[in-house]
């Protein structure tokens, strides 16, 4: 691609040496600058990339897109706001991909990740090639790849997808955090579907205030577009039962298709059960009934049903193979998974990691649980303190006995975070146990017959992060020493 034509898409200013020239692609990391590469400058959290355009030039980079004036001897475009020039450039380097794919959007505090597998289930039973980027990776077809981040930076994004382009996906799901929609790193996006899962209390270090966080999270919804003459028909799916729902269908242009278990809404739940073995509901839609007997647990379980249903439906997949998929699933890697190991006790570990998903959880396991009810879980460092105590008070509400351990205290001092948690509680039944595998051990060690421990807070992480270092970690693995320690098969 020549320069011209990627400094044509957005008003800038320029330097003198403004040659056209071949551009073979876009950088912003200068350790990853290949010959001929325009390198694109970030202003980070922790550093600032225009500070790393001379060594990007040393290593092949061929002109340098960025905020301010740099002395440099190559082309140079300076715009206002680097991060959103970036998703415009990646965005036409490989030329507008999503319009290529169905793209589902979901956000929300709670449920992106299951929904997205939900939906890949679903898909997959429709015989669709899938795609699928979120928490735990990034997956086309059947090829797995690392992420970093929930939702990666704007570059990552468009190149991946004009890959999932060429590998013949037809449809994608992703995950959209609320810092993705801060930051731009999905401008340009070309939904066919947005979904909005829920929203409550979470990420209050990076948001100002709930309304904030509320905002990030309706920027999906506006992003769907304000036309109604391109080719894709957009639909916004939103659960009308959290009460941030009208503010979200407010955000947007697009045709609103609600789901709800409490209030009227286009497609509902009815004749919920729930028990030890899962869940069975009818699903209500305008094309008719069906009875959905399902092996995920617990009532938000429905709600992530009725999401990836009604987006199903929105694209047009019969109901039938949306019972058959959500009938076969056995759910999500790290979510309300069972450690089974023959013992008389269940052990669940679970990735809830803020107090509506633990309140979730927790009152779930107590609808069912015979005896009692233990919970091991920390919070997070450097992430929202004032979650901290809300979810102690959680822990402590729901289960016999509590036990407050570390969950990545990253720069954090693991003792101040756990103070932060049981400052001012008024409930004795909990203990500290710094050490996540002793907490763990402990927890096992107390369990009783009919007894249920819940492992809360890093599901499918294989880490645990402390200062700097990341140390090898999985609550599965360490619940199931623990377990055949107890009981040498
Ligand atoms: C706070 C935040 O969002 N940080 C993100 C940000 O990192 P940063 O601002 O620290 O970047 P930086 O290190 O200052 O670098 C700035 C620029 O200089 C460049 N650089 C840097 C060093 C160097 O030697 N050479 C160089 O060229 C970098 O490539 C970059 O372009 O940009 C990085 C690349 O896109 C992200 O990976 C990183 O996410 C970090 C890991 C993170 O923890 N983010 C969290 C808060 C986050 O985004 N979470 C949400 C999910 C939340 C949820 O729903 O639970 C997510 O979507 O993941
Ligand atoms: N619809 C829901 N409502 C409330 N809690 C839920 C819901 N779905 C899942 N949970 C709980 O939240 C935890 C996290 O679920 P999931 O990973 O699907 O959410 P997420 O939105 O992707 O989270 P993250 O922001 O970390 O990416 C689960 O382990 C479960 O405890
Ligand atoms: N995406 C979430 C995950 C939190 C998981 C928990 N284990 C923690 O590290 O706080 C975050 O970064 O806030
Ligand atoms: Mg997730």
């Amino acid at each position: 691609m020549k320069l011209s034509e990627i400094s044509s898409i957005f008003y800038h200013k320029s330097n003198s040496s403004m040659d056209d020239l071949d551009i073979s692609g876009i950088a912003i990391d200068h350790r990853k600058v290949e010959p001929g590469n325009i390198f694109v400058c970030l202003k980070g959290f922790t550093v600032d990339g225009h500070n790393y355009a001379d060594q990007a030039i040393n290593n092949g980079a061929v002109a340098v897109l960025a905020e301010k004036d740099l002395d440099v001897h190559v082309p140079l475009i300076v715009v206002s706001d680097t991060k959103r020039a970036l998703a415009m450039v990646a965005n036409h380097f490989y030329q507008y991909p999503t319009r290529d794919l169905r793209l589902i959007g979901i956000t929300g505090t709670n449920g992106k990740t299951s929904v997205t597998y939900l939906l890949d289930d679903i898909f997959k039973k429709h015989k669709h090639k899938t795609a699928l980027i979120g928490t735990i990776q990034m997956k086309i077809g059947e090829e797995t790849f690392d992420v970093k981040n929930t939702t990666p930076e704007s570059l990552f994004l468009q190149s991946n997808f004009s890959h999932m382009v060429n590998e013949k996906v037809e449809t994608v799901f992703m995950e959209v955090s609320s810092h993705a929609l801060d930051l731009g790193r999905v401008y340009g996006c070309d939904y066919d579907i947005a979904i909005f899962t829920n929203l409550s209390q979470d990420h209050l270090d990076y948001h100002d205030s709930m309304e904030s966080y509320l905002h990030a999270k309706s920027l999906l919804f506006s992003q769907l577009g304000n036309s109604y003459h391109g080719s894709k028909s957009k639909f916004a799916v939103v659960n009308k039962d959290d009460v941030h729902s009208d503010f979200i269908i407010k955000s947007t242009a697009q045709a609103v298709v609600t789901f709800a278990i409490d209030s009227r809404a286009d497609i509902t739940a009815s004749n919920i059960t729930l028990d030890a073995n899962g869940s069975k509901f009818t699903l209500n839609t305008p094309d008719g009934k069906i009875t959905i007997k399902s092996k995920l647990m617990g009532r938000f379980s429905i709600y992530n049903m009725l999401a990836s249903a009604t987006a199903a439906i929105c694209s047009g997949v019969p109901l039938s193979t949306i019972k058959d998929a959500l009938e076969e699933t056995t759910g999500v890697n790290g979510r309300f998974e069972p450690v089974s190991e023959g013992q008389s006790y269940g052990v669940i570990v679970d990735y809830a990691h803020t107090p509506d998903s633990l309140e979730n959880v927790l009152t779930t396991i107590r609808s069912f649980a015979k005896g009692n009810v233990y919970v091991v879980v920390g919070c997070g460092g450097d992430r929202d303190k004032t979650k901290r105590p809300l979810m102690a008070k959680i822990a402590a509400k729901y289960a016999d006995m509590a036990i407050f351990t570390s969950d990545n205290p990253r720069s954090e001092d693991p003792e101040e975070i756990i103070n932060d948690m049981i400052n001012g509680m008024n409930q004795e039944n909990f203990k500290v146990i710094l050490n996540r595998k002793d907490a763990i051990n402990h927890s096992i060690e107390i369990a009783r017959e009919n007894d249920i421990v819940l492992i809360a807070g890093k599901g499918h992480e294989t880490y645990q992060i402390i200062g700097d270092e990341v140390l090898s970690f999985d609550d599965r693995k360490e619940a199931k020493h623990a377990i055949l320690k107890r009981n040498p098969q």
